[in-house]
């Protein structure tokens, strides 16, 4: 079976299929992709493969430069958003904003 290159958490699923959500924010471990790079997609719970993303940046951004452009591109409020990464990375402070467009 083939495996997916990136993992979103199901609850995005929805954002990322409508265009609502094209960044991610991502720790050192995932700071690897480069644009142009196409990118098999699936959901972390059961690794279902849902949409194939292009990377169009990957730019490292530090917690305290989070923005409201940030939140915008993840469809939340910046509240929301610290709140997740805060929830996922706890104590982390350096982290790579990944730019995608839905290609298919
Ligand atoms: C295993 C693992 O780290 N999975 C992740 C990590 C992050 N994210 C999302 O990226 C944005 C900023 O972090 C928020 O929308 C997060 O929910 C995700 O969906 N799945």
């Amino acid at each position: 079976m083939l495996q997916n290159d990136i993992t979103f958490f199901a609850r995005f699923e929805p954002d990322i299929l409508a265009g609502r959500k094209t960044i991610t924010i991502r720790d050192a471990a995932e700071s690897h992709f480069q644009p142009g790079q196409r990118l098999r997609t699936g959901r972390y719970e059961d690794n279902g493969y849902f949409c194939t993303l292009e990377v169009i940046s990957t730019t490292p951004v530090a917690l305290n430069e989070l923005n409201d452009e940030h939140a915008r591109q993840e469809n939340m409020t910046l509240a929301e958003l610290r709140q997740v990464i805060a929830e996922i990375y706890p104590g982390l402070d350096e982290f790579y904003v990944i730019a995608f467009k839905r290609i298919s």
